[in-house]
């Protein structure tokens, strides 16, 4: 499988095909985009798959330290999907790095904010004052982490930067909907706009390099040719 990719890259593909997380077929996205590929995160729930994805994201943000001079105090899971990642990453960070990331926090948010008891919208470490990382499953149009941004910068909070399992490497949904026009990348929207540095375990071109040892050619086929409508131009 994938002989090109990293050895880190690979394995974490081999563990999302196990796991059945990375499925081939016919799927609608949030952005209302039908593709022939899904990464469903909420399937790496057994122990050993658990390790996998938080041992693939603790090995990405120690690298975008390394290299990036990431920095961070709190590791925020946007709801849902985020939520797990958050709490299994920060416990990862902590073991791999004791001395500079054994006080990191995380946190995470409430779909709907909570009217009783301690109330509010977020739940665990409070973001005011704190550079906050945001950790997540999949970027596609870019809504959902432009919704945490705002969600953070609203408690106070300093977005670091994000990082993803998968960068699926699309355009901006066009204004009037005409989807076969070319467009400027989500995620490099995301770091223009919000100045912030993104960084993602897998990118669809990592994903098809992959496919080639293990997927059908109808299947390699689809995902190309959906690469090829929906991919950025800048
Ligand atoms: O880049 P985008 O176009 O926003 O799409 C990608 C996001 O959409 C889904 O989140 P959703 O809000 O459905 O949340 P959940 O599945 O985690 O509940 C998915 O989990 C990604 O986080
Ligand atoms: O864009 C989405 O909604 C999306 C894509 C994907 O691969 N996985 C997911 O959970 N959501």
């Amino acid at each position: 499988m994938g002989a090109q990719l990293p050895a880190y890259k690979q394995k974490f593909l081999e563990a999302s095909i196990s796991g059945g997380v990375l499925k081939f077929g016919s799927f609608e996205l949030k952005s209302k985009r039908i593709s022939p590929y899904f990464f469903n995160a909420g399937l790496f729930h057994t122990a050993r798959l658990a390790a996998a994805i938080s041992d693939a994201f603790a090995h990405t943000i120690i690298e975008a330290q390394k290299q990036n001079g990431l920095e961070f105090d709190i590791v925020f899971g946007p709801a849902y999907k985020g939520i797990p990642l958050s709490s299994s990453v920060t416990v990862k960070l902590g073991e791999l790095e004791p001395k500079n990331l054994d006080s990191i926090s995380y946190s995470f948010d409430r779909k709907e904010a909570k009217d009783h008891g301690e109330g509010g919208n977020i739940v665990g470490a409070p973001l005011k004052g704190k550079k906050v990382l945001i950790i997540d499953d999949v970027i596609t149009a870019g809504t959902a982490k432009r919704e945490a941004i705002e969600k953070i910068r609203k408690e106070g909070g300093i977005v670091a930067g994000i990082v993803v399992a998968v960068d699926r490497m699309e355009k901006l949904p066009a204004a009037d909907g005409d989807e076969s026009k070319p467009g400027p990348s989500a995620i490099g929207e995301l770091r223009k706009e919000y100045n912030i540095p993104i960084f993602a375990i897998l990118t669809l071109d990592d994903i098809v390099e992959g496919m080639k040892t293990f997927a059908s050619e109808e299947d390699i086929k689809r995902t190309e040719a959906y690469r090829a409508k929906y991919k950025a131009t800048e």
